[in-house]
């Protein structure tokens, strides 16, 4: 039996997705498998169109398969109410968009407080996790601040800020470098990869970014809805 240090995060197995087009079905995902484990850096490359975006859905709980599993920490996805993949996603994943969708009528620090509220942890311990998260990525001193008040490069790191606030085990990133520039790029790439490896969590990362996938453990490659592993050169 697998020991539950070494149990995957995330598992797929053979999972499709088809969606209805008028009187068609499409499949946008063929047969994917993959198992994440804590401590990964894993990117996800692939075309405009090839069923990025619908993997990030599947393995969140946001969409379920047509066909196959998903399990995350040994709960196989479909088997659970709405509500409580609501739970599990809120507690147990941080997200990072490409268009940062942070929340426009709280300050910066409400921002990144927010999912510690959501899983019911507040006070100084709150407080202090905020404080230090905001120092991390460089925003101390912002606390107050409006989002749009920020520019890109730092709206970003108020939503890596955010994304890492609960230490969530999985991280599920979608271009979260699209939007910037190398330099400020870079720097973002640095604390979400510096923040999973201190928190051991496991980050699965859509990008166009070579500089992105040079930094993975592993890398994965979808085209045209069929999941490849593409070997890492040690
Ligand atoms: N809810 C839906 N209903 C119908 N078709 C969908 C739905 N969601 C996605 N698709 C289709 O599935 C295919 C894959 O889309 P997906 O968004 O996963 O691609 P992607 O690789 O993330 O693309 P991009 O890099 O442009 O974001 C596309 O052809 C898209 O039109």
């Amino acid at each position: 039996m697998t020991s539950p240090a070494s149990a995957p995060l995330v598992e797929l197995h053979d999972v499709s997705k088809t969606y209805a087009e008028g009187e068609a079905l499409r499949e946008v995902l063929t047969g994917a498998s993959l198992s994440l484990h804590r401590g990964e850096f894993v990117v996800l490359l692939g075309r405009s169109g090839s069923g990025k975006s619908t993997l990030l859905n599947l393995i969140s709980g946001i969409d379920l398969p047509t066909r196959g599993t998903v399990t995350v920490e040994g709960r196989e996805l479909s088997r659970l109410s709405e509500r409580e993949r609501t739970l599990l996603r809120r507690e147990r994943i941080g997200f990072v968009f490409q268009a940062f969708n942070l929340l426009p009528t709280l300050t910066v620090e409400e921002n990144v407080r927010l999912p510690l509220e959501l899983t019911g942890r507040t006070g100084t311990a709150a407080d202090e996790r905020v404080r230090e998260l905001l120092g991390q990525v460089g925003l101390g001193g912002r606390e107050r601040s409006f989002p749009d008040r920020l520019s890109g490069g730092e709206q970003q790191r108020v939503a890596v800020a955010r994304a890492l606030a609960h230490a969530p085990p999985l991280l599920l990133a979608d271009e979260p470098t699209g939007n910037l520039d190398e330099q400020t790029g870079r720097q973002v790439l640095d604390l979400l990869v510096g923040g999973i490896r201190r928190d051991n969590a496991c980050a699965f990362v859509v990008t166009h970014d070579p500089d992105l996938a040079a930094l993975a453990d592993r890398i994965f490659v979808m085209e045209a809805g069929r999941l490849h592993e593409r070997r890492v050169k040690p």
